[in-house]
């Protein structure tokens, strides 16, 4: 008897796949298509939270009832003695894999949400269940299949993959592709581009790689950093019935730009009694509590002080730091996520920023796409976007508030307003929309002439210089992308024109 029918086969080397892919990427999309054929509902291009109320996944719920069925159907006949080489063992062990993890969803999500409603972690209480069901699964009928296997390390792979999937898709909202890019990217910044390799052996050591995040002001570069520091690998202790680390006590958000030098050094590396003025008794820093599952989100790096650079350099090259005043080397162990929307290479130029300190950072890169170009790739993205704060601000009518607010919005500033505060300034305007009826942009309130609707009123009355209407065009680009760099992509001009016209 062999283990598969040959429609079984192509099944379980589907969900295989599947099981592996980047959900944010169209290959997803493609396999599950190719799993249900007729039965695929969709075409959900890009996978993103929806407005209305979170049903299921329909294709999702569908391939998940076949894995069930099929995984179920290949162990009753490994039991019985199936024939299995040893692809088939593969594709067996990788469809359990993926009807495991469907199986504990539901678990795993309130797991998440209890520690998100600030309950502490209580111990696993599907841990005895689940062990024995891994163990059925994998040794049908007491039939030893050769599946290297720890139900220790599955368990804390599927809560890394349930918290990721959480953080990534219900807090980085948005239908544009760039939106959808962005998921993507931070989906392999925490598991990189190959979930195979990193589960075989890679999440040791993701946790020495910074990840640096760039993007204008109000593009979610906290979001993103949140995601990926709630979302790393956590041991599961199975002695204990426990994970070692409770994953929400393990971010530290650190503005580096709301400090003086002597405080930043102090929050970060921690200082002894004594070590300033000030210094009443030893403080412990953020490296130092920061655990070894966790992060340090080091929020605008790029104002950092060129003698802390030097201090954080070493701490990145050797994990080692003191505390101010004291000799004593202390150990860093967690991971550190940074975060600027400064051009750094523009910055190094200068001379304000180490270039070896840059270097030690941009290992991951990410980019955080600015609110217009969301737009500009997907208009209806705007009232999308204002339902989802106006749900956070006025759950009972969101859908009516951000429509009213969508209209105002289209009326007064126009379909074309840049947005140069991003997705933070479309909030604001939600909320002064909604309490006074109207919304004044900064740059109009500041009254410069260099604001997008004077430069148009200037454009229409032909009262402008070529030089005048350049500078005012870089001025209005630059406050949409917010670095040099990318106004002189956009611009097609050189990056040293660019800055020369900005301080004209
Ligand atoms: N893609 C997004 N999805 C949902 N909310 C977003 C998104 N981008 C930004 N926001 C919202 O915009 C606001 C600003 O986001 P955040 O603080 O992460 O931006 P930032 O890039 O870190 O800004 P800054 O550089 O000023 O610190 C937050 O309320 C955040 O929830």
């Amino acid at each position: 008897m062999a283990l598969f029918t040959p429609g079984q086969r192509q099944l379980a080397t589907a969900i295989s796949r599947l099981g592996y892919v980047n959900p944010f990427q169209m290959e997803r999309v493609e396999l599950e298509r190719q799993i249900l054929g007729d039965q695929f509902s969709g075409p959900q291009a890009v996978w993103s939270l929806q407005l209305a109320a979170a049903a299921p996944d329909p294709n999702y719920q569908r391939i998940a009832l076949l894995a069930g069925t099929l995984v179920r159907d290949a162990a009753g006949r490994l039991a019985e003695g199936a024939r299995a080489d040893e692809r088939d063992v593969e594709l067996y062990a990788d469809a359990v894999l993926y009807h495991l993890f469907d199986a504990y969803r539901i678990e795993l999500q309130q797991m998440i949400e209890a520690a998100h409603a600030g309950r502490p972690a209580a111990p696993v209480s599907f841990w005895r269940k689940f062990r024995d069901e891994v163990s059925r699964y994998f040794t049908p009928g007491g039939r030893q299949l050769g599946i290297g296997y720890d139900p220790c390390h599955m368990l804390a792979c599927y809560f890394q993959l349930r918290r990721a999937f959480f953080h990534v898709f219900f807090f980085i909202v948005g239908r544009s592709p760039a939106a959808a890019r962005l998921r993507s990217m931070v989906w392999e910044s925490i598991f990189t581009h190959d979930l195979r390799r990193y589960q075989r052996s890679i999440y040791r050591c993701l946790g020495d790689v910074t990840t640096l995040i760039t993007g204008p002001s109000g593009t979610g570069k906290e979001l993103v950093a949140r995601a990926i520091g709630l979302s790393r690998y956590i041991p599961f202790d199975g002695e204990r019935g426990r994970f070692v680390e409770e994953f929400c006590a393990g971010f530290h958000p650190v503005n580096l730009s709301a400090l003086s030098p002597t405080l930043i050094e102090s929050e970060l590396f921690g200082h002894r009694r004594g070590a300033f003025t000030g210094a009443v008794a030893d403080r412990v820093g953020w490296l130092e509590t920061c655990p070894e599952h966790g992060a340090v989100f080091l929020d605008e790096i790029g104002e950092l002080d060129a003698s802390i650079q030097v201090k954080l350099l070493r701490v990145l090259q050797s994990r080692m730091f003191q505390r101010l005043g004291d000799t004593a080397e202390r150990r860093f162990s967690g991971k550190v996520i940074a975060a600027t929307n400064r051009n750094l290479v523009a910055e190094i130029d200068a001379g304000r920023f180490r270039e070896d300190f840059y270097y030690r950072l941009c290992a991951d890169r990410i980019t955080t796409p600015t609110l217009r170009e969301q737009l500009d790739e997907a208009p209806d993205d705007l009232e999308h976007l204002l339902v989802m704060s106006a749900r956070r601000v006025a759950p009972e009518e969101a859908e009516s508030l951000a429509t009213e607010v969508a209209e105002w919005i289209n009326k007064h500033l126009g379909p074309r307003y840049p947005w140069p505060g991003n997705v933070r300034e479309l909030e604001q305007c939600f909320r002064n929309v909604m309490i006074h009826g109207a919304y004044t942009p900064a740059s109009t309130a500041k009254g410069t002439g260099d604001d997008w609707e004077s430069t148009a009123r200037s454009i229409r009355g032909g009262e402008l210089s070529a030089e005048e209407l350049l500078r005012r065009y870089c001025k209005i680009v630059h406050a949409h992308c917010g670095s040099y760099e990318q106004t002189a992509k956009r611009t097609g001009l050189d990056w040293r024109t660019v800055k020369k016209k900005l301080s004209e």
